[in-house]
C-alpha cells in the first residue's frame, strides 16, 4: 500500500534519521573519473547535523583545501520500509528535492587511497544544502528531471535524471536489503559529470527541472 504522502511543501522538515547517498550513479560521471562503471549502488551515509535550507551559507571547513559541489536529485522516503522489491520501491517515495553533496575531495582522494571511509569528508557542516519539499505528484517520471548547477552565474552542470545507472526503484530496493529505510530519509541519488572545487565568495546556484531552485553564498569556517 502506498505511503501517506506530504503535500506541505512550506512547513516540511527533513528530519530524517539518515542522509544516504549513491556514488558514481551517472555514466558521464564514471567516465570522466575513469573508473570502472559500479555494477550494485556504491552508497555511503551522511549525518542529518549537514543538513542547510536557503538562507544559510555553506561554510568551508579549515580542515579541507579543496570542496567541490554535486548536484542531485534528493529522494525522501515517505514510510519505513526494509526488504522491499523494485516493482514495489515507488510505493515509499514520499517526495523529492534539490540537494547538493557537497564533497570534500582532498579528503575523498586520501581515503581512496587507504580504502578509508569518507565520512568526513562528505559530512562536515553544510554539507547537505537542500530545497523545498517537493510532494510526489508534482512528479510525473523522477527519471526525466533535467538538473543544473552555475557558480557566479556561470553554468558547471547540466545533466539528467533519464542517465541515472541505478533508478530510483532500484536504489530503494538496494539499500533496503542492508537497512531499513524511515519516514524521511534522503537519498542523494548521484550527481552528473562536471563537480568542480568551490571557494568562499562563490555563489552557487542550482535548479532541478521546473520544481525548485536555489542559491547559497559560500564562506570559510
Ligand atoms: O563524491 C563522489 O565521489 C561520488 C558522489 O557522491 C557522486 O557521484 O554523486
Ligand atoms: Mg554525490
Amino acid at each position: 500500500m502506498a505511503c501517506q504522502r506530504n503535500q506541505d511543501t512550506a512547513n516540511f522538515v527533513f528530519n530524517g534519521k539518515k542522509i544516504v547517498g549513491v556514488a558514481l550513479n551517472y555514466m558521464c560521471a564514471v567516465k570522466a573519473r575513469k573508473v570502472a562503471v559500479p555494477t550494485v549502488p556504491l552508497v555511503f551515509l551522511k549525518p542529518t547535523s549537514s543538513y542547510i535550507r536557503e538562507g544559510s551559507p555553506i561554510v568551508l571547513p579549515k580542515v579541507f583545501n579543496k570542496v567541490a559541489y554535486e548536484v542531485e536529485l534528493g529522494v525522501v522516503i515517505g514510510s519505513r520500509c526494509k526488504n522491499v522489491s523494485k516493482e514495489h520501491a515507488m510505493e515509499y517515495v514520499g517526495g523529492y528535492c534539490l540537494a547538493l553533496d557537497l564533497t570534500a575531495q582532498c579528503n575523498l582522494t586520501a581515503a581512496r587511497a587507504t580504502g578509508g571511509p569518507w565520512t568526513l569528508g562528505k559530512g562536515f557542516d553544510t554539507s547537505t544544502p537542500v530545497s523545498s519539499f517537493i510532494p510526489f505528484d508534482a512528479v510525473q517520471d523522477p527519471h526525466a528531471l533535467p538538473l543544473w548547477l552555475k557558480v557566479n552565474g556561470e553554468i558547471k552542470q547540466s545533466g539528467c535524471t533519464a542517465d541515472l545507472i541505478f533508478k530510483v526503484p532500484d536504489i530503494i530496493s538496494y539499500v533496503s536489503k542492508h537497512m531499513t529505510l524511515e519516514e524521511n530519509d534522503l537519498i542523494l541519488t548521484g550527481t552528473p559529470h562536471g563537480s568542480e572545487a568551490f571557494k568562499a565568495g562563490d555563489v552557487i546556484e542550482c535548479g532541478l527541472a521546473d520544481l525548485a531552485t536555489m542559491k547559497f553564498k559560500v564562506c570559510d569556517e
